[in-house]
């Protein structure tokens, strides 16, 4: 591999830097040059020239990806890169930022995501969410996981209640722990429970998509080896992305691996070929911990 310069950094210059080629990240990130397969045969999210602005500021440079069906794709990029930017762009989250200004074509099964006519409540029940610290509502653990279904009409009676709080909670893996428990306060529950209610939670709305920014965080080793047994699981179902700064989690849950770096979508890969032979510079120094 070239050896590279990286500006705004501070990863260190090469040792002769005449001999080298020097790439930035601007000449090699251009539209259509993000390197590997950002396009998939069967995408069920495709992004298309996303820029991202906060008021004046770029957080997010055209990006283009597809997001497969029953895929884990993991982002992964040094602090303040825009992962999260471009995960919350997927449900419109950052709707919800003043100032934050979102470009680019966006689709769901061919759906738009962004217009006029998208109503984001539906939109935020096909496309779920799990924060990184775990946010269960001040309500019962019942009540966490039969509140989604309620408002969004998808069962009023109680049994029908009963039958999707339980395969929510049977599907995060969290049935046999709260069973006898469900009248308890979610807020009861240790952190790493917490987060199984709130994957059962975003399940019990039946959402084809599940979006996780840093869903293990603020949990221990064995409740994120559970989350992320959980995902694989999910995957089975669902399409998941998941922003994560542990390129362990990336290596250990995703199919496919996007690295980003100040902004732009360096480079899109099999999570083996990112991990093991990375096509980009920038991403063979981020994860052999040159920087990042
Ligand atoms: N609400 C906001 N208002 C203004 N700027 C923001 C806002 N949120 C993020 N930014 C900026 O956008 C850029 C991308 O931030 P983002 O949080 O998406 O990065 P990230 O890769 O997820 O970072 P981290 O790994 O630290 O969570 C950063 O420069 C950040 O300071």
């Amino acid at each position: 591999m070239n050896t590279m310069t990286l500006d705004a950094t501070g990863y260190s210059e090469p040792a002769n830097p005449q001999t080298v080629e020097k790439k930035t990240v601007d000449s090699q990130t251009k539209v259509g040059e993000t390197v590997g397969a950002p396009f998939c045969d069967n995408a069920k999210l495709k992004m298309r020239n996303v820029n991202v602005f906060y008021s004046e500021t770029q957080a997010i440079h055209d990006v283009s990806l597809d997001i497969g069906r029953n895929e884990v794709v993991a982002m992964i990029g040094p602090s303040g890169c825009g992962k999260s930017t471009f995960l919350r762009c997927l449900n419109r989250m950052n709707d919800t930022i003043d100032g934050c200004r979102v470009e680019g074509d966006f689709t769901l099964d061919g759906d738009p995501i962004y217009g006029p006519k998208v109503d984001v409540v539906p939109l935020r029940a096909r496309v779920g969410m799990v924060f990184q610290k775990p946010n269960p509502f001040p309500k019962s653990i019942y009540e966490n996981v039969a509140y989604g279904p309620k408002i969004h009409g998808i069962a009023s009676r109680r049994a029908e209640l009963d039958e999707i709080v339980e395969n929510s909670l049977r599907r995060a893996g969290l049935w046999n722990e709260v069973k006898d428990r469900l009248d308890k306060p979610g807020t009861g529950l240790s952190g790493g429970q917490q987060q199984r209610l709130c994957i059962a939670r975003a399940i019990a709305v039946s959402p084809e998509v599940i979006l996780m920014d840093e869903p293990c965080s603020a949990l221990d080793p064995i409740a994120t080896a559970r989350i992320e047994e959980l995902i694989d699981e999910l995957r089975e179902n669902y399409t998941i992305a998941i922003v994560t700064h542990s390129m362990q989690q990336a290596a250990r849950v995703s199919q496919r691996t996007a690295y980003f770096h100040l902004g732009h979508l360096v480079e899109v890969n099999d999570t083996e070929t990112v991990f093991t032979n990375p096509q980009h510079e920038l991403t063979e120094a981020y994860i052999t911990g040159r920087f990042g």
